[in-house]
């Protein structure tokens, strides 16, 4: 269909086959360590299958919860493949929440939403503080939608909610409504309107906003960028374009504690 090239990601990237393998080793080493030395508890926020999230704790009292949701297009891979990403606000004393979420076509984007608010809400209640979203890619979607109105979260968990930092976002899912996808997605006119970040309004004020994309991503990923920081030019939403990174590295970031990343994710809270 019209925009399946456009969105494609893995024809357009080196050695892309290597990257899931490569994930999955490093997020499994990263969370059996965690697990042998009982920093990681993992919670179940609802009866459906997938609805657990892998809770990282870091050494001491946490300073906060830093919310990691994963992307593939809302159809593909779970908590585990991202263990290691986990690395880098762990080591700067964050919580590190990592959810699982239903999967189209078992679920529409806008249900999946709304398996994410309440993954959020079970992580806030077992950790005091602040909280800090990222997301990559459908991921991206999912946390950028947290902070829009008409709201998903109760105003005593947003309120909470310091920064956010949509990696790769899709913000507008019209065009996804082009591709082959959506067979899956099932995303129409009204989903669209109500679940795409650009076409809403920010219902939170206060929360710092960066938006995140590799330089040598998909043009429909750069556009997808620039298009929400510009809808959210109100909040002052930063958009960082990260020299050299692609869609499967652009959030490699996150495993250290020192990167321009996490920096945007934590810096000052
Ligand atoms: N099959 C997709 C996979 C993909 O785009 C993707 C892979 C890992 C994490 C996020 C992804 N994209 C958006 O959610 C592609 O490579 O085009």
């Amino acid at each position: 269909m019209t925009n399946d090239i456009a969105y494609a990601n893995r024809d357009f990237i080196p050695a892309a086959d290597d990257y899931v393998p490569g994930w999955e080793r490093a997020a499994a080493a990263f969370r059996h360590a965690a697990r042998d030395r009982g920093a990681l508890r993992t919670r179940r926020y609802g009866p459906a299958e997938r609805q657990e999230t892998d809770l990282f704790m870091p050494q001491g009292q946490p300073l906060g919860c830093a919310v990691f949701v994963h992307g593939g297009y809302w159809r593909a891979f779970d908590k585990s493949l991202w263990s290691h990403l986990a690395a880098g606000p762990l080591a700067r004393g964050w919580a590190v929440a990592m959810p699982s979420y239903t999967l189209a076509p078992h679920a529409r984007i806008g249900q999946i939403g709304a398996e994410i608010a309440d993954a959020i809400t079970d992580v806030a209640e077992a950790v005091e503080g602040p909280i800090a979203l990222c997301g990559h890619s459908a991921g991206g979607q999912l946390v950028a939608r947290m902070l829009c109105d008409p709201p998903l979260l109760a105003p005593r968990i947003a309120a909470r909610i310091l920064s956010c930092v949509p990696i790769s976002p899709i913000g507008d899912l019209v065009p996804l409504m082009d591709t082959a996808m959506n067979a899956d997605l099932r995303i129409d006119a009204e989903e669209a309107a109500a679940q795409s970040p650009a076409r809403l309004a920010l219902g939170a004020a206060g929360i710092r906003i960066t938006v995140w994309v590799g330089a040598e991503e998909r043009p429909a990923f750069l556009d997808q960028a620039a298009g929400l920081s510009q809808a959210w030019a109100g909040a002052e939403a930063g958009l960082r374009i990260d020299p050299g990174r692609h869609h499967f590295d652009v959030m490699d970031g996150l495993e250290n504690a020192g990167s321009p990343l996490v920096e945007a994710l934590l810096g000052g809270l």
